[in-house]
């Protein structure tokens, strides 16, 4: 599409985007996403000879794009940031559309339209910081996978003082994953289609873990489909939680290896990767049955309850909506939400699955999800099915297990059910929980706040009344 056909230039100052002056220089940078630590990577043990091992951790440090261009900076910190990027205004460029593609936490994501070609891109802009550094680098370092959000161009551009890193990425038409399944009305998808998307996510993930990164936030929202037909391609974006071993430790030491990373660091990675495939395995349930395995019933955000059921494993396979769907596939979602991440299936082993693969299924009995006394009576209602009582809190007793899940009851009631947009939400927070060192804690308003327990709580000791929800 040509801008010339629907936008005019906005005012970016309405956008709060203030941009500056507009100095033209001449450049012709196209990022190229060679980078180091596919260098790093590509090698195994043996071929690290401490001659290599040296070449490599100089590479890493050393942006090889440096001197290719006026106005192309290399980043301050050379060791945790490697990434080129433009100096000049974006407007130069782009142009700016006031067209909103997408509200994230982080802000929106807009679109803007390269000014040689019309073309149309997605544009992110991030309040320049570590944590904006850390996740532009590690997005460029894979952008180039085919399942992966490619980035075309990257800016630090200063507005109103404020020092801004501008990520302009490929625009996909078809909106993001979450999206797309709502608006055919939340109806489970087949597993051929599932296996299909498994298999692309799958793709870019493998090559994420391979080169020991982490995502740690893949959920619906963050996968981005290129169109809404049938030859849609899946990609990965939002590396906003995404996470490698710190270079300090793997890259500083003298030979540039692991060998003096201490054993919590390689646990912490360990456990980072396994929470991509926790996160992998409730994207699969959601997009079988249509609701997730974890939620608060009561709609409000991450309940103690629902707290409690992630960490121990409660959820179901409901016979209305698993029946029709193979053992092997929910013996696959069984083996990712294992609450101990070290028993958790693998990216590797996800993709050798017959859901992924496409080869027959061997039709192995399933084992069941979590073996609590009782959970055998439940077999007849719901298969590896456990928990829910009214409080929304997690049963002290079998006798308090419910034969039908109310996480599924909405459904069958013909209850409208809550929009899976805000049960992810409270996915989320749960992933929050589930990340090692996550750096954003999250407050509630306590004014607004609809968690009965603290709405209770309230009411007896400070006698302010209930907020209405
Ligand atoms: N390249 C793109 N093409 C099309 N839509 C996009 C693109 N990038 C983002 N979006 C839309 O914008 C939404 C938010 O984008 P993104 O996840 O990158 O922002 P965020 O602020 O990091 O969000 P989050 O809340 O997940 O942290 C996406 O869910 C998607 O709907």
């Amino acid at each position: 599409m040509h801008p010339r056909n629907f936008t005019v230039e906005t005012p970016y100052l309405k956008l709060g985007l203030p941009f500056g002056p507009i100095f033209v220089r001449p450049r012709s940078l196209v990022l190229n996403a060679t980078t180091s630590l596919n260098i790093d990577c590509d090698l195994s043990d043996d071929d690290l000879s401490p001659t290599t091992q040296r070449k490599i951790c100089f590479c890493a440090s050393q942006n090889p794009m440096e001197t290719q261009e006026q106005g192309l900076r290399q980043a301050k910190s050379t060791l945790t940031v490697s990434f080129p990027y433009h100096t000049h205004q974006i407007t130069e460029d782009y142009t700016i559309s006031a067209e909103i593609i997408g509200i994230g936490e982080s802000g929106k994501v807009m679109a803007c339209y390269k000014k040689d070609s019309g073309e149309k891109f997605a544009l992110k802009v991030l309040r320049d910081s570590q944590k904006a550094r850390r996740e532009v680098e590690l997005h460029w370092l894979t952008c180039t996978h085919e399942n992966v959000v490619s980035i075309l161009d990257i800016y630090e551009n200063t507005f109103d003082n404020v020092k801004c890193l501008l990520l302009v990425v490929e625009f996909l038409e078809g909106g993001d994953l979450l999206s797309q399944f709502e608006n055919q009305g939340s109806i489970p998808y087949t597993e051929k289609k599932v296996g299909e998307i498994i298999r692309q996510i799958g793709n870019a993930v493998t090559y994420l873990h391979d080169m020991n990164i982490a995502h740690r936030d893949i959920k619906l929202e963050n996968i981005l489909c290129s169109s809404t037909g049938e030859d849609c391609v899946y990609k990965l974006g939002d590396y906003g939680f995404a996470k490698r071993p710190e270079r300090n430790v793997l890259m500083e030491s003298p030979c540039c290896t692991p060998f003096y990373a201490p054993p919590e660091v390689l646990g912490r990675e360990r456990y980072d990767k396994s929470c991509d495939m926790w996160s992998l395995g409730v994207a699969m349930y959601i997009m079988l049955c249509g609701y997730p395995p974890f939620y608060s019933m009561k709609g409000v955000a991450l309940s103690p309850g629902m707290r409690s059921r992630i960490a121990n494993g409660y959820y179901a396979f409901p016979r209305e909506e698993w029946d029709c769907v193979s053992l092997d596939t929910k013996e696959d979602i069984r083996c990712l939400l294992r609450t101990n991440p070290s028993d958790r299936m693998s990216i590797h082993e996800l993709m050798a699955t017959p859901l992924v693969t496409g080869e027959p299924s061997t039709g192995k009995a399933p084992t069941t999800a979590i073996a609590i006394p009782g959970a055998e009576r439940e077999e007849s209602q719901c298969e590896g099915g456990i928990f829910f009582n009214e409080d929304d809190e997690v049963p002290d007793t079998v006798a308090e297990v419910l034969p039908v899940p109310k996480s599924v009851r909405f459904l069958r009631d013909g209850v409208k059910a809550p929009r899976l947009h805000s049960i992810q939400e409270e996915v989320s927070r749960a992933m929050e929980i589930m990340r090692m060192g996550h750096d954003q804690v999250y407050v509630k308003n306590p004014n607004t706040s609809c968690n009965n327990l603290f709405a209770r709580r309230r009411a007896v000791h400070l006698s302010i009344p209930r907020v209405q929800c």
